[in-house]
């Protein structure tokens, strides 16, 4: 696919994006005014007076926290209004705290309950004209019977005891936290709420905090009556007497322990994995930069090991994501066991993982990890169904050796790991500096392929493939080539394996499916007698749940009849196809293109599935037609072969047919078709309609004379 295309799809989608979150805001914004109507209408009767007041919180904090919509408690307005209620909430315990201590309330606290009480009726009710001030003679009155509200409605428990620790009286929302009643706790000491959670000099400094201060505020494990432990929230105020003397306590709480819940939970999910459950990204860092001062003060050795699985896309799409997501459970299980308890495995993203030894003996010991790891994760798998193989790549970067910041060892054994991939894949490697440059040459290497499509600087080569029966050419193999501006030409051995590993080979294989069809149907319009075009298709192809309209738009964007469009696929392809697989197969068969399996008897062979799947085409490996006729084994394998083929009413092609006598062995054993540097090497579009032309035959081939 194009480039400009690409961008086009996105910007469509973040079109898409756009409108449906608009839709979604729209529909929230009136879910939020149905909701909050529906407040209005039960807090309208119980807004008219400030006795009012701690009904009003009471029913307000019920309806807020019953809302559950994530978008919704996200929602500018109700985060507000749970702002503003907050201040009321504040303005309330601060006069319910006063009142409880002094048994009175200064007037200017009452001003300010006052206050935030208006802007809370302000913002639910909007019109509402502000309630008046009381006039200063009368309003020590009220506010008792406020306050009194306020201890009864308040959600915080309110718990007020003598200097001896002995309860006097608490309210109803105590009841509710703790679970014991007013009765059962009255005339009982304070420490029945006690947990073991706290020691005695936590205990001492609340005291000594409460005789210095007449305070004390802070966190505190308690027991319900249930024996559950809960965490709350709690403020103590010493109340005193005309003569300065403490006489009661005023403990109020509220029970944080969800919310602390939730907080540990946010916290979890913001330094780990949610799949793996490893340290992320984020928990890495930060434990690397501690390692780093730590190996830098004690003048000793770190390692960070770079883990990138070989081809997990491909493995991925095989199984199914879900699977897959199991898979990578487990490795990341056997990542764990690999080291010690006070290493660290972070997994990075999708599969990626880094491991940090915080304390190496020597370089060698991150090597033996790494020996370590490669074995372990090339035992079978329990989620295996299908055989696979799971290999890494490790990069291994030590400092001081390699870097001496937290950043340049992610980054030197990134350079490693990609050293490793180049030097083929199941290995580790250190990070030296000539690495870097081979891996940078990967990284090039990687960019100018993305543009290699839209520079024009890829060519698609044709090879016929010959009839051994008429000798003339049948049909034709489609390869690619790669013309690099500074490389020259790059053959398919040297890019399609990094194609195939990053994803580029979709729009690299529609591409040279494009060109070989609109190639084969302009033969044809030329008069050519009409003949197949073989294009390679890769496993990641494959597993597109789109590629059987794709291949119909190509097909009808080129006017190709599908007849003569051939899909070479290899035997394992075939052999690890997933249901889905086996639907895109039949899907393409469907359009009426045919299959064949390119290396045939070298894969996991398993006779069944040529029976299963739509096959009309098996093509000896080269290495076997390589052998014929002297090789025993090779020409017992190729017999067989076509014979199979013959049985089962399949096309027998030869690949790489170089000889004279190869060539007499197959038309002896009556193979159909052979393909080979005998005949042609790959060629040109222009070099094969030249062939074409000479309506060539067998005998007249440059390599056959
Ligand atoms: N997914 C895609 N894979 C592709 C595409 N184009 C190529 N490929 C894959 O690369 C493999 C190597 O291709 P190439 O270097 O072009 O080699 C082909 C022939 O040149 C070579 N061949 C043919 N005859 C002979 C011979 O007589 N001797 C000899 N030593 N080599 C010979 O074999 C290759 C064709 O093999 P096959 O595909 O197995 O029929 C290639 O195998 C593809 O897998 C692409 O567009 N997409």
């Amino acid at each position: 696919m194009t480039s400009a295309l690409l961008q086009e799809l996105e910007s469509k989608q973040a079109r898409e994006c756009v409108q449906q979150l608009q839709h979604a805001l729209a529909h929230h914004n009136q879910w939020l005014n149905r909701l909050y109507e529906t407040l209005i209408c039960r807090l309208h009767h119980q807004a008219d007076d400030v006795a009012d007041a701690p009904h009003l919180l009471c029913q307000f904090g019920q309806w807020y926290h019953k809302v559950e919509d994530p978008v919704l408690r996200n929602h500018p307005t109700f985060i507000a209004l749970g702002r503003i209620h907050q201040h009321l909430h504040h303005a309330a315990r601060s006069l319910l705290l006063e009142s409880a201590k002094n048994r009175t309330v200064s007037y200017g606290l009452y001003t300010s309950f006052l206050h935030e009480l208006n802007r809370f009726r302000q913002a639910i009710f909007g019109h509402y004209l502000p309630l008046p001030l009381m006039r200063h003679d009368h309003w020590s009155e009220e506010v008792t019977s406020l306050a009194n509200k306020l201890f009864e409605y308040t959600t915080e428990g309110v718990m007020i005891s003598d200097t001896s620790g002995s309860i006097l009286n608490v309210n109803s929302a105590f009841s509710h936290i703790t679970g014991y009643s007013l009765k059962e706790v009255v005339g009982r000491k304070t420490n029945i709420l006690k947990s073991d959670r706290q020691n005695a000099d936590f205990y001492r400094l609340m005291w000594q905090s409460l005789r210095d201060t007449g305070h004390w505020e802070g966190e505190i494990w308690n027991r319900r009556k249930n024996g559950e432990i809960y965490l709350e929230w709690l403020s103590i105020s010493g109340v005193r007497n005309d003569d300065g003397n403490v006489t009661h306590y005023v403990a109020i709480f509220s029970d944080i322990t969800t919310a602390r819940e939730n907080e540990l939970h946010l916290q979890h999910l913001a330094y780990y994995d949610p799949l793996t459950n490893l340290p992320n990204r984020m928990l890495l860092q930060d434990r690397l930069n501690q390692a780093v001062v730590m190996a830098e003060r004690e003048r000793r050795k770190l390692a960070i090991l770079f883990i990138d699985l070989d081809r997990f896309g491909s493995v991925n799409e095989m199984v199914g994501h879900k699977a897959g997501d199991a898979l990578l459970v487990e490795i990341a299980q056997r990542l764990r066991d690999c080291v010690r308890s006070s290493d660290t495995v972070a997994r990075m993203c999708g599969d990626e993982f880094i491991i940090l030894l915080p304390d190496i003996p020597d370089t060698q010991a991150a090597g033996l990890v790494a020996e370590k790891i490669i074995d372990a994760l090339a035992l079978p798998y329990s989620t295996e169904k299908q055989p696979y193989k799971i290999s890494p790549s490790i990069g291994i970067a030590i400092y001081p050796n390699s870097a001496s910041s937290a950043d340049g060892l992610l980054k030197t054994a990134d350079v490693a790991m990609y050293h490793a991939k180049s030097t083929g894949r199941n290995t580790y490697q250190y990070y030296r500096a000539s690495v870097g440059e081979g891996a940078t040459d990967l990284f090039a290497m990687e960019s100018s392929l993305r543009a290699a499509i839209e520079k024009n600087e890829l060519e698609v080569m044709y090879q016929p493939q010959i009839s051994l029966a008429t000798g003339k050419i049948t049909g034709t193999e489609a390869l690619v080539r790669w013309h690099h501006p500074e490389r020259g030409l790059v053959m398919p051995a040297d890019f399609i394996p990094l194609a195939e590993e990053t994803g580029l080979i979709v729009p690299l294989g529609e591409w040279v499916m494009r060109r070989a069809c609109a190639q084969n149907a302009e033969w044809q319009k030329d008069g050519f007698a009409p003949m197949r075009v073989a294009v390679n298709l890769s496993a990641r192809q494959l597993r597109i749940r789109t590629l059987a309209e794709k291949v119909a738009q190509i097909l009808d964007e080129t006017g190709l009849d599908p007849v003569w469009l051939e899909l070479e696929l290899t035997e394992t392809m075939v052999m690890r196809g997933t249901n889905d697989v086996i639907g895109i197969m039949q899907q393409l068969k469907s359009l009426g293109v045919c299959f064949s399996i390119d290396d045939f008897g070298t894969g996991y062979s398993s006779l069944s599935y040529l029976k299963r799947f739509p096959i009309n085409a098996i093509k000896i490996d080269r290495s076997f037609v390589q052998g014929v006729p002297h090789d025993f084994d090779d020409a017992t394998i190729s017999k067989a072969i076509i014979g199979l083929g013959h049985s089962l009413s399949l096309k027998v092609i030869a690949e790489g047919v170089e000889n004279a006598e190869q060539l007499a062995f197959l038309r002896e054993h009556q193979c159909c078709e052979a393909q080979g540097y005998y005949f042609s090497r790959p060629v040109s579009a222009d070099a094969l309609t030249a062939l074409l032309r000479s309506n060539i035959a067998m005998a007249d081939f440059p390599g056959a004379r």
